[in-house]
């Protein structure tokens, strides 16, 4: 047999099918599946019953991302987001930045796209940023706990590529 056999994977998937990776406290990932017939498709995209936030709706903006650009990070210091990703293949990346937190600095990240709608739920505290690894324009929907601020908007941001966050996009989502 070749000397070189590679080095062989361990666990990536947990006995029950779940992408194992560290968790953030708080951080919901709530799949939605289309319910589809000939015509075409609904899917639902927030349902108080799915327990998931306690908040009310009380804003939403649409925001679309063009191919291979990064949006983030950002962070929030006063709203939850409650994100749906509605179109494209995106690449979310999460940062638990908050020190009280059990998963202060633990880092997670999924791709969602039209296979696997979801809504995101990202606590205040956690940064965020996404990256269009699809060919077509991505959008999502944000459902943020609070109205945008014009006059003093609840928004930090980091570069991508910075000194807290130890994730480089350009190798990932290529
Ligand atoms: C979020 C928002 C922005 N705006 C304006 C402000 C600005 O002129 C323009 C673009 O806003 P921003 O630069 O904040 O948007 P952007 O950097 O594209 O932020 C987006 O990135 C992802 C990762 C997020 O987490 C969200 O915050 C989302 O808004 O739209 C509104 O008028 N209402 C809003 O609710």
């Amino acid at each position: 047999m070749s000397q070189h056999i590679g080095i062989k994977d361990k666990q990536l998937i947990s006995l029950e099918g779940k992408v194992l990776q560290d968790e953030i406290e708080g951080l919901i990932i709530h799949r939605t599946p289309p319910i589809e017939d000939e015509r075409g498709e609904v899917v639902e995209v927030y349902r108080p019953s799915w327990n998931i936030s306690s908040e009310p709706m009380v804003y939403a903006y649409a925001a679309t991302i063009r191919p291979q650009v990064i949006k983030g990070w950002i962070v929030h210091k006063l709203q939850d987001d409650r994100i749906f990703v509605n179109r494209g293949v995106q690449l979310w990346a999460f940062f638990d930045n908050r020190e009280n937190s059990p998963t202060y600095k633990n880092f997670m990240k999924i791709t969602v796209s039209e296979r696997n709608r979801s809504l995101i739920i990202i606590p205040k505290g956690v940064y965020h940023a996404v990256k269009n690894i699809g060919i077509d324009e991505a959008q999502f929907i944000n459902f943020p706990t609070m109205p945008y601020n014009r006059a003093s908007p609840d928004k930090y941001r980091l570069p991508v590529k910075n000194d807290l966050i130890p994730f480089d996009f350009t190798k990932d989502g290529q």
